[in-house]
């Protein structure tokens, strides 16, 4: 069993009135694909928030790769190696496919401002090199041919890919993923699986919020349930699906039998 990668202890969460998250603890393994789970409303999303950095948390703390994350300061929590994507599609929507895949690598590059002003010669060999990864991270993710087309016009199982491109690009160690399939046929779907497959045998680790239910318990090595804020659950998919509380709160007896 692999060291944990990342491991969240007692995170709480409130906001006014509401308890969005209640002492969740879960750890999440090096190179597994992670699934969070639960109804609306049920705190995916603001543990998801706190995870990148979006949100500090009231109480507890997350230790990523034996560090203590800097919670409530996303770009150092993406410059330590957390990567997302959001459950509403964030891309720039008037740049080229390339492009917004060459702003995610932003974030490593070392000639700065100055240097891009000037086109030092540094600069340029980095500017050279951005474009050669960017356009490798499409071809990765399926979508090379689409490089020069505005992302806008890219279909929406595409403007996904292309957003799992751009968190790349970043070159995380954890790729964070808010309900990747929300909209997508059923062909966009699987292609889909197929991606977060590939990158699990690339070594990647995935934390994985999804409403797909099968689509979760088809891929996930390991899924947690969230109800009201608190950690019903965490366990494989075969013995989450058969949990009675997870049944109650969430699944139905017709997803036990999925
Ligand atoms: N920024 C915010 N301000 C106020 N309340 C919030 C905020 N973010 C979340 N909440 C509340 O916290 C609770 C948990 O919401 P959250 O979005 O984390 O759940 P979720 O499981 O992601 O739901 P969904 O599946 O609908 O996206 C909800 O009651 C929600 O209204």
């Amino acid at each position: 069993m692999s060291a944990p990668l990342l491991e969240a202890r007692g995170i709480s969460k409130r906001f006014g009135g509401v308890q969005a998250l209640r002492e969740v603890s879960l750890s999440i393994r090096a190179g597994e694909v992670y699934g969070l789970i639960g109804p609306n409303g049920a705190g995916k999303t603001s543990f998801f928030n706190v995870l990148t950095g979006l949100y500090s948390a009231d109480q507890g703390e997350v230790r990523f790769d034996g560090q203590p994350l800097p919670l409530g300061v996303p770009h150092r929590i993406a410059g330590l190696g957390i990567a997302r994507t959001f459950q509403n599609i964030r891309l720039f929507g008037a740049m080229s496919a390339l492009e917004n895949v060459m702003v995610g690598r932003h974030i490593r590059l070392h000639t700065g401002v100055l240097g891009a002003i000037l086109r030092t010669p540094a600069a340029r060999r980095e500017e050279a090199d951005t474009e050669a990864r960017a356009h490798a991270l499409l071809r990765y993710v399926g979508i090379d041919r689409l490089a020069n087309q505005q992302a806008t016009h890219l279909s929406y199982g595409d403007q996904r890919r292309l957003e799992i491109a751009r968190a790349l690009a970043t070159e995380p160690r954890l790729l964070a993923l808010d309900e990747p399939a929300a909209g997508m046929n059923a062909t966009e779907t699987a292609g889909l699986r197929a991606l977060i497959e590939k990158l699990r045998g690339d070594g990647m680790t995935v934390l994985l919020i999804e409403h797909d239910v099968k689509l979760v318990m088809g891929l996930c090595d390991r899924v947690a349930v969230l109800d009201y804020g608190e950690k019903i659950a965490e366990d494989v998919p075969d013995v989450v699906r058969r949990d009675p509380r997870v049944i109650a709160a969430y699944l139905g007896r017709e997803a036990a039998d999925a």
